[in-house]
């Protein structure tokens, strides 16, 4: 793991010359398709390998009931990760999207169909969005135990900027079919 810097940094972006203060961001995994271990191990080793991200924790791995997803639907590996960043939001955006893609995410018209790989951001400091291509904070993640449960795990007084803390949140959620697998773990690299 790289060492996380003074909080303080403030980034200037090569590209567009905008300064980005450092900000918290908290990001979901998910996979219900192949290798699950794999395919979460990978995205925390991309998230790690990514210039300007500093991972400071990982959480325990959840295998979960599918939520809203068709009948057939495996049961997904579920976990959190928490990283400080100098990105912008619409950077990590694209990040999540590649590493996905590295992971061979295939894009299907039927709603929630089975996914190698699932990158959702989740929160980004207090930064808000509500345009298509990036929601934030995440508009599902205050009603998923799948996302609540690892990231209280680690945060317990954490909250989702406008919507509340994430005790509060867990305890309305519906907790069932969410299992923590302490036989399989996740390296911060
Ligand atoms: N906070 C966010 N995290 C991840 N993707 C987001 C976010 N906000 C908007 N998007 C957009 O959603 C699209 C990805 O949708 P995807 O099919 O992965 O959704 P999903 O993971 O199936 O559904 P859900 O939003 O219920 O988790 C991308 O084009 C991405 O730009
Ligand atoms: N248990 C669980 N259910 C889901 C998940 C997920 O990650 N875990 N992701 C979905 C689409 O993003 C839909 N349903």
């Amino acid at each position: 793991m790289t060492e996380t810097p003074n909080p303080h940094i403030i980034s200037t972006d090569t590209l567009t010359g905008e300064m980005h203060p450092i900000r918290r961001a908290v990001v979901a995994l998910g996979s219900n398709l192949g290798d699950r271990m794999a395919s979460l191990q990978g995205a925390v080793g991309a998230l790690a390998d990514t210039p300007e991200v500093w991972l400071t924790d990982v959480s325990a791995v959840y295998e979960t009931e599918p939520v809203d997803s068709p009948p057939d639907a495996e049961k997904y590996l579920n976990a959190v990760v928490l990283f400080d960043t100098t990105l912008s939001a619409a950077r990590l955006m694209d990040r999540a999207l590649a590493i996905e893609d590295a992971y061979d995410r295939e894009r299907s018209e039927v709603r929630n169909a089975p996914r190698t790989l699932d990158v959702d951001l989740i929160v980004v400091g207090d930064r808000r969005s509500d345009e298509d291509w990036l929601r934030l904070p995440h508009p599902k993640a205050h009603e998923r135990a799948f996302v609540l449960q690892p990231w209280y795990d680690l945060e317990p007084d954490a909250a989702i900027p406008g919507v509340g803390p994430i005790a509060e949140l867990l305890e309305k959620a519906d907790r069932h079919g969410v299992a923590r697998r302490d036989d399989l773990t996740l390296d911060l690299q």
